[in-house]
């Protein structure tokens, strides 16, 4: 039933590591390690220099300490009584603590330098990926393409750019302990350098399979955690719960969340079993490494090439070294895999700053006295056919003007365009004589307020979803949000809630209210009041209102508007509603084909009369009928 959700169309670096040859991940971990150094500095300067500097401090102690052991070791193991070498070895000894001491220390300070960068990196990067999302154009966003890049982006991108940071930490200070060791045993003896190769080698190829093991069996879990979370994420929504209930659902969603868990529990035992295996191989090629190395060494001891102090700080050397080989391999294959989704995300973010809103000196004026449209041809990306073609009608301040006409005909994409939410590819739309396209799309939007069939639903206070289209969720005015309220309709709606303005409007938190859709489509009408806009779109609002809410809706936009100098577009398929409007657009295949109050419409006994004449039977009954038609 979810085997197609095993892989994720977007998890396209998921178990990437896995694949990935061990050039491919050493190629690239400087890069990676600039970028992410980059992004610290960005963020923290102060703490990045600490970071860096302390790390190299710290691999410089880890270094010192193991020359410090050796020289222990000479003294341990020259000629002379007992207590003598240990008197001699003491200074040794302490200086070997001291380095240690300090090598801890500057450990800290890298961990505390880093949890101070690491926060600033992750909230940088999601603020900065929220605001070019959020302003990206309109049309950008319809794509199916841009919006599946931003879901992987924002699921995986930011998740791994918060881990990489200290992954990066762990990488450098892997590398530096293995230049430390290696650096120490070329002191001690030359020879002794492709001896630590050949120690650590094996080992380092134990911890790649073991990685790639890993990461392969980590693609699989998480296919299957993801298909988990799809049912206990339907099984806990509250929108779902009615239909859930009512069609008895429940069952069939509950046996296949069984049917993953324990399949996830199986792959769980799998892991760790093959894992335990892949440890012991490991061990066993590591062990034949190590066997083959001290064999050397005793060779070279034996030979006497290499005191035997050395050959004891050799061993100390090359046990560091294969320590620090794991860590690189094992935390190499991470970051690898986790930069390939942070270069994703910043990848996506470049493409939404080509994709932002239009900016512009030139803002959008307060008060307007005409907007002219001309001659408009707008077609969607990837469609043929233009939804409107060569339109032309001008707006003036005060009207309500309405649109009308079948579906498909092009009113919603009209009113969108008037709203800056489109551009036209022909034709222009003029702001007393001002194209909008010279303007700053932004200023635009904050002077236009449109409320639309299926408006959002706010999870916020009562009062926060009226005032949110003002742009902040703070600075309110509750006179004005009253106001626009009482003209909605809202009001009542308000004042019937437990806590009033301030009740949250969801039953996701507690004493959440839930309204219906049309006490949810007041609350909408009263947000785009309050925004006292230029321009009012209001795209079927009424649609789920009851009649006598309806009525008082257009008896507010019509005559109770809270700034005279609006100008009013009203999308309606309920042309009762829009007798009173001040002029009325007819819209067939993209154009405009008739135009005028309703009076001149009925007169001109086309379109427009026909639909109203085919509405209006519809509410006559039988008796009205008859009583008509008897003189
Ligand atoms: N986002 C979109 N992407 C592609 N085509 C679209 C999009 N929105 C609308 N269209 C198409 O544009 C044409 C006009 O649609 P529009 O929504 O403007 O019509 P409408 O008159 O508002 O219809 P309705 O009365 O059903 O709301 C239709 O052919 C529609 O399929």
């Amino acid at each position: 039933m979810t085997e197609g959700l095993e892989e994720a169309y977007w998890s396209v670096h998921d178990g990437a590591a896995a694949s990935a040859t061990v050039p491919q991940v050493l190629a690239r971990l400087p890069k990676i390690t600039l970028l992410i150094g980059r992004l610290a500095w960005q963020a923290d300067r102060r703490s990045t220099l600490t970071a860096v500097v302390c790390q190299l401090g710290s691999a410089a102690m880890a270094a010192f300490g193991l020359v410090a052991s050796v020289h222990v070791l000479q003294h341990l193991f020259a000629a002379g009584p007992t207590p003598d070498r240990v008197r001699a070895a003491l200074p040794q000894i302490l200086l070997v603590a001291g380095f240690l001491s300090a090598r801890a220390l500057l450990e800290a300070a890298v961990a505390v330098a880093q949890a101070r960068v690491t926060p600033k990196i992750r909230t940088e990067l999601e603020c900065e990926f929220l605001r070019l999302t959020a302003h990206v154009r309109l049309e950008a966003v319809e794509d199916p393409d841009w919006h599946d890049e931003v879901y992987r982006a924002n699921d995986r991108g930011l998740f791994y750019a918060r881990m990489i940071v200290g992954q990066v930490v762990s990488l450098l200070s892997a590398v530096l302990g293995l230049i430390g060791s290696a650096g120490v045993v070329s002191v001690l003896h030359p020879a002794l350098l492709p001896l630590l190769l050949l120690s650590v080698l094996p080992v380092g190829a134990a911890a790649v399979g073991n990685a790639r093991a890993r990461f392969r069996s980590f693609k699989r879990w998480n296919a299957l955690q993801r298909r988990v979370r799809v049912f206990s994420w339907l099984l806990l929504d509250v929108d779902a719960a009615a239909e859930l209930r009512s069609d008895a659902v429940q069952d069939a969603l509950l046996d296949e969340h069984h049917r993953l868990t324990v399949r996830i529990a199986e792959e769980d035992t799998r892991l760790g079993v093959g894992s335990a295996a892949l440890d012991l191989a490991g061990r066993t090629v590591g062990g034949i490494g190590t066997g083959i190395t001290y064999a050397a060494l005793a060779a070279m001891l034996i030979a006497g090439w290499l005191p035997l102090a050395a050959g004891a700080g050799a061993v100390l050397a090359i046990q560091a070294g294969r320590a620090s080989l794991t860590r690189l391999v094992e935390v190499g294959h991470l970051v690898y895999e986790h930069a390939l989704w942070v270069d994703d995300l910043l990848a996506v973010q470049e493409r939404c700053r080509g994709l932002l809103s239009r900016t512009s000196a030139v803002q959008a004026p307060g008060r307007v006295e005409e907007i002219a449209v001309q001659d408009v041809r707008f077609t969607y990306p990837g469609k043929d056919v233009p939804a409107l073609d060569g339109i032309s009608f001008t707006l003036r301040a005060g009207e309500t003007v309405a649109f009308v006409g079948l579906n498909g005909s092009g009113k919603s994409t009209c009113a969108k365009l008037l709203a800056g939410l489109y551009e036209a590819q022909h034709g222009s739309v003029r702001w007393d004589g001002v194209d909008v396209r010279d303007m700053d799309a932004q200023s635009v939007h904050r002077r236009v307020a449109c409320v639309l069939q299926d408006p959002v639903r706010f999870p916020f206070s009562a009062l926060a979803n009226v005032t949110a289209g003002a742009g902040t969720l703070t600075d309110v005015v509750p006179e004005r949000a009253m106001a626009a309220a009482r003209a909605a309709g809202a009001d009542r709606v308000v004042a019937a809630l437990p806590g009033q303005w301030d009740a949250v409007l969801s039953k996701r938190f507690k004493d959440g209210q839930q309204l219906s859709g049309g006490q949810w489509a007041k609350i909408a009408v009263a947000r785009g009041l309050y925004q006292e806009a230029v321009l009012l779109l209001l795209d079927e609002p009424t649609a789920s209102m009851d009649p006598p809410s309806e009525h008082a809706v257009y008896e507010a936009v019509l005559r109770g508007r809270l700034r005279p100098d609006q100008i009013t577009v009203l999308v309606s398929h309920r042309l009762a509603s829009v007798v009173a409007c001040d002029r009325i657009l007819v819209f067939d295949g993209g154009r405009i084909v008739e135009s005028g109050s309703h009076a001149e419409l009925m007169c001109l006994d086309g379109d427009y009369a026909a639909m109203f004449t085919l509405q209006a039977s519809g509410y006559r009954t039988d008796a009205a009928e008859a009583g008509e038609a008897t003189p």
